[in-house]
Formats: structure tokens, sequence, C-alpha cells
């Protein structure tokens, strides 16, 4: 089996668990966040950083690496763990998003998506045999089929037809995969806003039995209550032995309720993306340290902390090096971003071990947004 997820512990005060998902580079404790590298590296980071940092499993897209360099010369290379040097796990998105927010949507069809590329204009297409093949090449240890992500909002009927054609596209994913043995293919629940379309496309997938489930088309602009409205009833449909994960979540409060309702996998740019310019995650909130107020204070981004740049570093040597687009700047607020999130899962699995992850939610609440919610 390429992936088996390991059912540790139910938390007594939640629908959160414990798990560990043994992968063929290696084992990932669950829940877990998943640092983004698009384009075969997490930006600015190396992989001797995120070891160090114990990012245990990184994410790569399908899209942007069948663009540049292209999916053949990553295979000529050895696979994406040789191209980019990391020995342990790698998730691949599968298009499906990308295309539909990057790509100059062309046309949709039941054979796959016609698109230009961002970078070339060049007409390009992916179905979910292309997909396949690219990942196949690129050789993540775990695959996403290729889907639709409906647009928040969307009609009933739009969401309906394209939930059903991308479960037509995952028994072609699941038909065109050439590596079962080693990368497992994750389904990708959808159906928008409405819960009849969320419920038949997870009865559809898990009669798949496929070795892992994401929840998509979330995180797309919907409000974060119906976000957690739909992962309440959407997750009980997933099978408890098999690890969930939801797509494109990464503030800490989502993180929290998302592992609190049973998800065990997250992944999301946000935490990388803001460090780039300057804004970071901290015990007491979010923190700008591109801010004036910082010239003159000489203490650590955040004194909770002890990672790396918080050990060593002070806010006014950061902010200075990010006023003046220091590209060390940028790799200091980017450690410390991906160390709070990843610190915080350790915390998250730590207060599940002792069945009171309900209570660390109200104390971490209180201090990162001063609210109870
Ligand atoms: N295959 C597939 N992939 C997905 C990726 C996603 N990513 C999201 N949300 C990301 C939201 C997002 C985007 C940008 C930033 C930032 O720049 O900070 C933060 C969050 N929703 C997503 C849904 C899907 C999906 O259904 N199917």
């Amino acid at each position: 089996m390429a992936v088996r997820y390991e059912l540790l512990k139910q938390c007594k005060q939640s629908g959160a668990r414990l798990g560990r998902l043994h992968t063929p580079h290696g084992v990932i404790e669950t829940p877990i966040f998943m640092p983004v590298g698009t384009l075969a590296t997490v930006k600015t980071m190396s992989p001797e950083e995120l070891k160090e940092m114990d990012a245990q499993i990184i994410l790569s897209n399908t899209y942007h690496l069948f663009i540049r360099p292209g999916h053949e010369i990553v295979k000529e290379a050895g696979g994406l763990h040789k191209f980019m040097n990391w020995d342990r796990p790698i998730l691949t998105d599968s298009g499906g998003f990308q295309v539909f927010s990057l790509g100059d949507l062309r046309k949709i069809t039941e054979e796959g998506v016609q698109f230009r590329s961002h970078l070339s204009g060049e007409k390009l297409f992916l179905s979910p045999e292309k997909a396949m093949e690219i990942q196949n090449a690129l050789g993540a240890d775990i695959i996403m089929a290729f889907d639709e992500c409906p647009p928040y909002p969307a009609e009933y009927e739009y969401v309906k037809n394209s939930t059903e054609r991308t479960y037509r596209w995952l028994k072609r994913c699941k038909e065109a995969h050439g590596r079962p043995e080693d990368q497992a293919l994750f389904g990708i629940v959808q159906g928008g806003e409405y819960r009849e379309l969320r419920e038949e496309s997870a009865r559809q997938l898990v009669d798949l039995d496929l070795p892992g489930y994401a929840v998509g088309g979330l995180s797309v602009g919907e409000p974060h209550e119906m976000m957690f409205e739909i992962l309440g009833y959407t997750t009980p449909l997933l099978p408890k032995d098999k690890p969930r994960y939801l797509m494109g979540v990464g503030s800490p409060e989502a993180l929290i309720e998302g592992a609190i309702l049973g998800i065990d996998m997250f992944d999301c740019v946000l935490p990388t993306r803001i460090a780039r310019n300057g804004t970071t995650m901290t015990s007491e909130g979010r923190l700008v340290v591109r801010n004036a107020k910082f010239t003159r204070d000489f203490g650590p981004l955040d004194p909770n902390c002890d990672c790396y740049t918080c050990r060593n570093y002070s806010r006014a040597y950061l902010r200075h090096l990010i006023k003046a687009d220091e590209t060390f700047g940028l790799r200091l607020t980017t450690y410390h971003n991906l160390y709070f999130l990843l610190n915080l899962m350790h915390q998250v699995r730590q207060a599940i071990m002792e069945d009171r992850l309900l209570d660390f939610r109200d104390e971490f609440m209180m201090k990162y947004y001063g609210t109870l919610n």
C-alpha cells in the first residue's frame, strides 16, 4: 500500500483525531500543516531549514510544473524528490484549482480543460489522464484527482453538473493512474454550498475506497461559518480509518477548527505569502513588522517563540530588512510563519493526546484574536 493511515486516538472533547500517515518517504503525524512549494521550492526556504522546523510533508503543483520546467524534465531528473533534494513526503495538487484560478480559462468539456498558460499564453490542455501522467512523472507520494473547483457563489445546477463531471473525472483518474503501488490517489469531495450535493459526492467517493479524501471547493471566498458548517456535515461521511485533507486552508483559527471537525491535513500559501510582505503570525496575533512602530523595537518578533528568527533577530532588524527589500528579511519572516503554524499543529496534536483541544482552542483564540471566536 502506497500510503496507510493509522488512527491512534479519537479526542474525547471533539471530532479531532491523532493519526500517523505512513508513506514511501516517511511517516507524517496528523493533524498536520503542509507548507506549499508550488514551483518545487517552499519559497526562500532550504530543505534543511524545513527539516529544522519539522516540516514532515510539503505540497507542489501539477499545473505550475507542467508549464515550467515541464514534467518530463523533472522525470529525467529522477522525480520531484531528487530534483528538489527533498527526501520526505510530497503531495501534488492536480491542477484542477490552479487552471480555474490562474490560467486564462478557455473551455471546460467532458474531455478536460483547454486554457492558456499564464506565462506564455500558449494554448494548453489538462484532462484526468494528463493530470495522472504528470503526477506519475513527478512522483509525489500523494497525488490529487483532477477536479473542477466551482467558483463561489455558483448556481445549484452548475455545481450539480460540475460535481457529477468531477466524479466521472475521478473514475478516469483511477483508470489512468500508472503508479498505484507507490502513489496514493486522493479523491476530492465537491458539491459547493449544497448539502445534498456534498453528501452525494462524499458517498460516491467513499464507494471507490480510496486511500484518502480531500474536501475541496472551500476557501474560495465563502463565509468562514459556511466553510465550517459544510465541514460539519461532510467530514463525518468520510471513513474514520482514512485521512481527510482540507485544501487551501491555513489561518490559525481555521486549522484548529478544522482539526476539531476531524480534518487531518491542511495546506495553504498564506503563511509564506504574507511573510514576503512583512506580515507575521505571532502568539499575540498578526504583527506587520514593516510597521513604523517597530523602528526601535529591539525585542524578538514573538517573545513566546523559540524559532531561529525569534532567537537571533529583533523586530527593528526585521523591519529594516523588509523595508530595504532584503531577501534575508523574507527568509526570516517566512521561517517564523512556517514554524508558527507547524508548532501550532504540534500543540494541537498534544491537546488531542490530553483530550483538551476545545480548551486549547479557547486559550489560543483569546491570545491570538483577543476573543473566544
Ligand atoms: N484540486 C483542488 N485544489 C484546491 C485548492 C484550493 N485552494 C483553495 N484555497 C486557497 C485560498 C487561498 C489563496 C491564496 C492565498 C494567499 O495568497 O494568501 C490564501 C488562501 N481552495 C482550494 C480548493 C481546491 C479544490 O477544490 N480542488
